[in-house]
């Protein structure tokens, strides 16, 4: 008789940022219940900005204790980036990243999965760990881990940060003048594309920052991972997925999001959430536009003062997340004076709120995004309308992915300066635009959203394509054990 296996014990380690902590909490609810045991780690400051926002704001505060009550196995960690909580790591990025994420961090993970390794039951049979951390693939190879690169954003941005020695090598990364402007067409699986529709960082022309090296350690470390898992569908993306698992086995199993959808198990709020359901109810259908530019970018502080006085001229019923960092982490933006007199019980102005209820909500119309890969795909499964206002990063190719590939998305930056005429024009047209094109992109977003729902249904892309990972993770534990 052969002895049952014990279930697969995975450490799962997000980058500390809200962008990320959401998706990897998502995954790993989603392998709890399929039986993985999860071990979750948190960098303390994530720890403490989530505990901080929850009504009860206590430290101690086990945020997978309601996961556990609902019977999956996901244990939780916290770990020390060796900074003190009040240190600001937005305010002081560069540093963060140079003693925190590429120094000290790896140290203390180094630790704590070596305390895993030695006691943890079931024994510890994997590392997944956010892309970002380029130092995984050897804490992984030092534990005997499988090692599994977790990329929270699109396939087609996956495939700059893979091939980014080929963007180096034509220039259109790390040049030491100013890189080129022609087309990029010589990238596995990726359609000719310009250069401004790459990640934004690649354009840099100082690639000597600890940023950079933050992303050049990333783009090599993945190569050593025995699996890739990515947030997205299939269906979405097939060419450049296809030619990056001609290398190495990548697993398209997104959206990743909470079961049940609307309410998760597991707080990951980083910052106190008001509530908008009430407000909401009390709007017609369809009249509402939601306004986020997601948890941490900063904006121009004109952009955002011509977005405000577009929202006025707009006439339109909003709600909008402004953050008090909206356009600087150093001082809070405060909006034209009278704003909130004028926009009085058409528009509702909050710091956070839950995203998830606001835009599953029937009275909302429309999105203004900064296309953060997460609001993206939360909006396609909701089929919510998007403008599209990309400020950096992967923001700028997702951006092109909506408007110009699937063509089911408005720009609102096509112009430079942004003027308040042409956000309330816009914005119209996004919320009651009845021209053929208008109605031609509603369809094809339904289309698209279609295609995202079928994709986590039981025989779906993504559905199996988790299944053919989970296995692909067994077959791979049974060759290292004798
Ligand atoms: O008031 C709010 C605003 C946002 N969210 C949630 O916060 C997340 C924000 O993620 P995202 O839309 O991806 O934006 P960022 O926070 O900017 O995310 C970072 O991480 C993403 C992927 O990992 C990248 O695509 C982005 O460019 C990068 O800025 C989403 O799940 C939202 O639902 C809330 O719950 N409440």
């Amino acid at each position: 008789m052969t002895t049952p296996k014990p279930p697969l014990h995975a450490v799962v380690l997000p980058i500390p940022l809200q962008g990320h902590v959401i998706p990897a909490v998502h995954l790993a609810i989603k392998l709890a219940s399929r039986g993985f045991t999860i071990t979750f780690v948190n960098t303390q400051i994530i720890h403490h900005q989530i505990t901080k926002s929850l009504p009860s704001q206590n430290d101690a505060v086990d945020i997978f204790a309601g996961a556990r009550e609902a019977g999956l196995d996901i244990r939780y960690k916290t770990v020390s980036d060796g900074f003190p909580l009040s240190f600001d790591r937005m305010l002081h990025h560069d540093r963060y990243l140079a003693e925190g994420h590429l120094r000290v961090l790896p140290v203390h993970v180094d630790e704590l999965v070596r305390d895993l390794v030695d006691s943890a039951d079931p024994p510890v049979t994997c590392l997944i760990a956010d892309t970002f951390f380029g130092w995984q693939s050897s804490i992984a190879e030092k534990y005997d881990l499988v090692h599994v690169s977790f990329w929270t954003e699109a396939a087609l941005v996956f495939s700059f940060y893979y091939h980014l020695d080929l963007l180096r090598k034509n220039g259109h990364y790390g040049a030491s003048h100013d890189n080129r402007v022609d087309t990029i067409d010589y990238m596995p699986g990726v359609k000719a594309i310009e250069p401004n529709d790459i990640v934004s960082y690649f354009r840099e022309t100082d690639v000597s920052t600890a940023f950079h090296h933050v992303i050049k350690q990333a783009s090599q470390d993945v190569k050593r991972a025995d699996f890739i898992l990515c947030n997205t569908v299939h269906e979405l993306e097939p060419e450049p997925i296809s030619a990056v698992q001609e290398k190495q086995p990548m697993y398209a199993i997104g959206p990743l999001f909470p079961s049940g959808f609307t309410n998760t198990l597991v707080p990951t709020s980083l910052r106190p959430e008001s509530g908008c359901t009430q407000w909401l109810n009390t709007k017609p259908l369809g009249s509402v536009l939601y306004v986020s530019f997601g948890s941490f970018m900063t904006c121009g502080k004109n952009e955002i003062d011509e977005i405000a006085h577009g929202l006025l001229l707009s006439n339109v019923n909003f709600i909008w997340v402004l953050r008090s960092d909206a356009v600087s982490h150093e001082e809070p933006y405060a909006l034209p004076i009278g704003f909130q007199d004028e926009v009085k019980d058409r528009g509702l102005i909050v710091t956070w709120t839950n995203q998830i209820e606001v835009i599953s909500h029937p009275a909302l119309g429309g999105f203004l995004t900064h296309c953060g890969w997460n609001s993206v795909l939360e909006s396609l499964w909701y089929g919510v309308p998007m403008l599209c206002f990309p400020l950096e990063t992967d923001q700028l190719t997702n951006r092109k992915l909506l408007v110009d590939d699937w063509r089911i998305a408005v720009n609102l930056c096509d112009r430079k300066p942004l003027t308040r005429l042409e956000v309330a024009e816009k914005i119209n047209r996004l919320m009651s635009g009845k021209s053929v094109d208008d109605e031609l992109r509603k369809e094809t977003l339904m289309k698209v959203r279609q295609m995202v729902e079928n994709a986590l249904a039981q025989d779906g892309s993504s559905e199996k394509n988790l299944c053919q990972f989970i296995s692909d993770v067994k077959a791979k534990i049974s060759e290292r054990v004798p």
